[in-house]
């Protein structure tokens, strides 16, 4: 950024000291402008790194625009260009640009955008682009990025470019058509108007595939980073725990892929705008047509660049009033059906247990409920939809007709030619149509600004559970040094607060098989939680041998979409065991009958009987071969018999491994070395305490 703030400021002090020399005002004004703009460009790596890329275009643009316009006031402009000499007002507006993407880069939103734009544009991440001719090529995906988006960038502004060439053309073939000059329509039309059409469209058809690109590389980029940090650290519990966002599925599916195109979708078509509403302002003002003020010969200058914009502001400014309401209203709509979408994928899960209880009027009442809250807020965007486009509609009519009721008097009295009054209406047109963008887009504005609003509480959701209140550090970890588990000085406490374990000390693993018991809700599963690291609520240290590998059976084990290979190789890779080593943990497990469907892709978590998905979990034990082996209740559903063969394959087959269960049955007793039950205290809470071990009766 140095290197290009210098060569705005050399450009600027040139212009100030031709502009000095010749008195030229235009040059003067651009030195100024410039050297504020080196300030900013020198000043803009704070800036986040999405924003720097605009600020460095309008930098870069400055300085060729400035230099071609330096040319034109010294007279070396070559005329064998056939381009209109670029005017002072060109590298000024684009100075003012760069000077306003500084500016803005202190609102709070734009802040906001800026930070959940930029990791894509920085990413290292090496991917593979296709580009016609050259073929496919590795390129850091950053860069691809930022290649694309100055690209687009750049077209845009060539497009208004076309656009203001191609309202020259309205004037001359209109007055063509006064003159009845024939020859000079048909030029126009062949020639001119052909040559710039023709060039419009390849560049919207480049423009369309630049676009879909770098959106979905956008969007790709974005939806797997959520994922992985959501993922990352047990976040996804514990931000699910604290309650602290609802429905991280639909920000991570709808909300990143509604930023990424509501931030392509405003950036550009708000930068063309503000380029047009430069470039047809400077024809508005340059119109020859004169008022003064009533009694006055105070002549008011530009007065038809002041109507446009006057009007276009107050309009503007009316939306607003009258939209805001939307931004809530879109916020809660996204909200509501995110929670429909969700009680639909509940009933998918529990299918069977609903169907057993024959629940299906509960929940048809529930869904109709959530749908009633649908519809109810619906009605609210409807209504406040309907008063903004009383206004919106409205105006856009009005504004058909406003030019010509300003101008046609001064074309009666043959001020201004008909070609004259059409470009002044075309121009008075785009003028009014770039100035009221945030009116024919409000509502989109408001859901844009709801999606930013849901990824940035997500953000900070997933910040708490990573380094915050909630995170792993809550209840801090250590190296365990005597190769025992220990939990020390610990006070295990629910989400609000209220503690339910309370313990000094207690350690594992001396006995190589222990049981825990106590009565329901004494907080046996939550101490399971607090040893696997992911329960945040709570003070003390979990010790953990180094590198020892846990692994902790729930009484419901999770089986994953796809084969049942996949499903006893869980969480490794379905690839991650051979054929016979999964053949042998099933028969040791008596799965043995399910040996033939290893490969068939099923809803194993539905089709497997509650008994069977508990010895498929321990079977997955048996593959990984932990170093501890937690189960929560992990063989209730089975038999007491083959509870115990269970139990005896786990001895046999993980010799090594340390064992802790949670269990209710009486016959556990036998199968484990020592006995830790949680003993009441008169708080209310629990404390695991080691106690004789008594045979079962
Ligand atoms: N996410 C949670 N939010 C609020 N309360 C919770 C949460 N998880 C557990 N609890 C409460 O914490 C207490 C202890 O639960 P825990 O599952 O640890 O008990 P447990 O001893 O394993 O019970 P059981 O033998 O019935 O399985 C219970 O009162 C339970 O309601």
């Amino acid at each position: 950024m140095r290197p290009l703030s210098i060569l705005v400021a050399l450009m600027a002090a040139a212009a100030l000291v031709v502009g000095q020399q010749a008195d030229a005002g235009g040059l003067v004004g651009m030195g100024v402008i410039g050297l504020l703009l080196a300030v900013v460009t020198f000043r803009s790596p704070g800036l986040p790194f999405f924003l720097r890329i605009f600020s460095s275009v309008f930098a870069i643009e400055y300085v060729l625009f400035g230099g071609a316009a330096l040319l034109a006031q010294l007279g070396w402009w070559p005329p064998e260009l056939r381009i209109p000499a670029v005017p002072t007002s060109l590298p000024t507006t684009v100075g003012v640009f760069g000077i306003l993407i500084y500016a803005i880069s202190f609102v709070p939103v734009i802040a906001r955008i800026g930070r959940l734009a930029s990791p894509f544009f920085e990413s290292d991440e090496i991917t593979t682009a296709n580009l016609w001719p050259i073929g496919p090529y590795k390129i850091r995906l950053g860069r691809l990025g930022v290649a694309l988006f100055v690209f687009l960038i750049v077209l845009n502004q060539a497009q208004v470019g076309i656009t203001l060439r191609l309202s020259f053309f309205n004037r001359d073939m209109y007055d063509a058509l006064q003159n009845k000059d024939a020859a000079a329509f048909w030029y126009q039309l062949f020639w001119v108007f052909c040559l710039w059409a023709g060039i419009w469209v390849v560049s919207g058809l480049i423009e369309v595939f630049a676009n879909y690109t770098i959106l979905i590389r956008w969007r790709q980029f974005m939806a797997l980073e959520y994922t992985e940090r959501w993922l990352s650290h047990a976040t996804h519990y514990r931000i699910a725990l604290a309650g602290s966002v609802d429905n991280p599925d639909q920000r991570i599916a709808e909300d990143t892929r509604s930023f990424v195109n509501q931030t392509y979708n405003f950036a550009l078509p708000l930068l063309s705008q503000v380029s047009t509403l430069v470039s047809f302002s400077i024809i508005l003002w340059n119109i020859p047509v004169a008022f003064s003020f009533p009694g006055t010969s105070l002549a008011i200058p530009g007065y038809i660049f002041w109507v446009a914009f006057l009007y276009a502001a107050v309009a503007t400014w009316l939306t607003h009033l009258i939209g805001r309401p939307l931004i809530n209203l879109e916020f809660e709509q996204e909200k509501r059906e995110a929670n429909f979408r969700f009680s639909l994928a509940r009933l998918r899960e529990y299918s069977e247990q609903i169907a057993l209880m024959v629940g299906e009027p509960t929940e048809r009442a529930h869904l109709a409920e959530r749908f009633r809250a649908i519809v109810e807020n619906f009605y609210r965007l409807v209504w406040r939809r309907l008063k903004l486009n009383t206004f919106t509609l409205s105006y856009n009519q009005i504004s058909v007709v406003m030019p010509y009721m300003i101008l046609a008097p001064y074309y009666f009295a043959g001020t201004i030619t008909l070609g004259i009054m059409m470009q002044v209406a075309g121009a008075f047109d785009r003028v009014q149509t770039a100035l009221s963008f945030i009116i024919n887009s409000y509502s989109s504005i408001a859901q844009y600004l709801a999606a930013i609003g849901r990824l940035t509480t997500f953000e900070k959701a997933v910040d708490e559970a990573q380094h915050g209140p909630i995170s792993e550090d809550a209840l801090g970890r250590e190296t365990s040094r005597d190769g025992n588990l220990h939990v020390g000085k610990a006070v295990l406490a629910l989400p609000n607060g209220r503690p339910i374990v309370r313990l000094d000390r207690l350690d594992l693993g001396q006995a190589r098989s222990t049981l825990l018991i106590g009565p329901s809700g004494s907080g046996k599963s939550t101490l399971f939680r607090a040893i696997a690291g992911i329960w945040p609520f709570g003070d003390g240290k979990v010790g953990i041998p180094a590198d020892a590998r846990i692994m902790l059976l729930p009484q419901r084990p999770y089986l994953p979409q796809g084969t049942l290979r996949a499903a006893l190789a869980y969480p490794e890779r379905e690839s991650a065991y051979d054929d016979d080593a999964i053949r042998a943990a099933m028969a040791k497990v008596r799965l043995g009958h399910l040996a033939d469907r290893l490969d068939e892709i099923d809803l194993w978590g539905q089709r497997l009987s509650g008994g069977e998905q508990q010895r498929l979990a321990v079977a997955r034990a048996l593959l990984s071969k932990p170093d501890w082996l937690f189960l929560d209740e992990a063989t209730a559903s089975l038999d007491e018999k083959l509870e115990g063969e269970i139990y005896a394959t786990i001895d046999q087959e993980l010799p090594e491994a340390r064992i802790v269960s949670i269990g209710h049955r009486a016959t556990l007793r036998d199968m484990h070395e020592t006995i830790v039950t949680m003993e009441p205290n008169e708080d209310g809470t629990y404390t695991p305490t080691r106690t004789e071990k008594t045979p079962a009766a």
